[in-house]
């Protein structure tokens, strides 16, 4: 039975903790959110996991994977120094990975721990046959991440528009990889996923947009390399709890974890 940390425990983590229930090879153990989330937390989970340990930083012993699905500054936080002490890491918030050094931080940090950090698929499809044509050799990567106007609030769209009047989509971000990753935290880390097994953050293009007549999370890959070409299209259902984050980010987090016990993996 492997020894779960998830860090966070909001839309993604609570739906992870409540799909592995039962689960014979998998167990959540610990919880961890920031210091001033640890009570609201444990209300809930007494509800959700009674028993599981809710703290402000990931046990040093007694854990055998831990799950990011916190946010961009959890990598820092809590993912580095779990793997240094060795203990292997699944990460949703790839977009992270967008800030100069991190990605090489990360990778020391498994080579100091003898481990690894795995860099889940998230919300998006393909990267497995994205991550296969970069070796034959990427022409192109263009990627598209369009949703519906109240998955934009919070972020830098609010600035140019009035997202509760659009009649029809306007594209609020043109530009990388990187720049979207960092500029849209909680709304980009599909662009980031995508140019880490593609052409890279600052190559890969990327176009956001608000659609006032979409009510799913729609992400389109278009890729040109030796390999031939594709183009992807997912229509993704939003989590009830958080419109920014789509249902199948949780159902590619507990494949990760499900995939780290199974004897055979797919
Ligand atoms: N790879 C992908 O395809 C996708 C990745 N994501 C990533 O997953 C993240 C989580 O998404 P979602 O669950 O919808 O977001 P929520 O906002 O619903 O939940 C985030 C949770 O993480 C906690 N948290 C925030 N910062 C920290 C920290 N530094 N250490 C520990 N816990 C922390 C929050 O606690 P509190 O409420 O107390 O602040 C909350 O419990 C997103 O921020 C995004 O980066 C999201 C969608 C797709
Ligand atoms: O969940 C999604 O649809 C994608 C998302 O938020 C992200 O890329 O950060």
């Amino acid at each position: 039975m492997l020894r779960v940390a998830l860090i966070g425990c909001g839309a993604i983590g609570s739906s992870v903790i409540e799909l592995l229930k039962g689960d014979a090879s998998l167990a959540v153990v610990a919880v961890v959110v920031p210091d001033e989330g640890l009570a609201a937390a444990q209300v809930l989970l007494q509800k959700l996991a009674p028993g599981v340990q809710v703290a402000s930083a990931v046990p040093a012993s007694g854990i055998d994977l831990v799950v990011e699905t916190a946010g961009h500054a959890a990598i820092e936080e809590h993912v580095l120094p779990a793997l240094r002490r060795g203990t292997p890491c699944v990460v949703a918030s790839v977009g992270a990975l967008s800030a100069q050094g991190l990605a090489e931080k990360l990778e020391i940090a498994a080579i100091t721990g003898g481990t690894q950090v795995q860099l889940i698929a998230g919300a998006i499809g393909a990267i497995d046959a994205l991550a296969a044509a970069r070796i034959g050799g990427l022409d192109s990567v263009r990627y598209t991440g369009r949703k519906p106007p109240q998955a934009w609030k919070g972020t830098p769209a609010d600035k140019g528009h009035d997202l509760d009047a659009l009649r029809g989509e306007v594209v609020i971000f043109e530009g990388s990889a990187r720049e979207a990753a960092a500029l849209y935290p909680k709304n980009a880390n599909v662009a980031a996923t995508v140019s880490l097994a593609g052409l890279g953050l600052d190559r890969t293009q990327v176009r956001l947009i608000a659609d006032p007549a979409i009510d799913e999370n729609v992400h389109t890959v278009e890729a040109e390399g030796a390999f031939g070409r594709f183009e992807l299209s997912m229509r993704n259902k939003p989590l009830a709890a958080n419109p920014k984050t789509s249902a199948l980010t949780v159902y590619s987090a507990v494949r990760a974890l499900r995939n780290r016990a199974a004897a055979l993996a797919i």
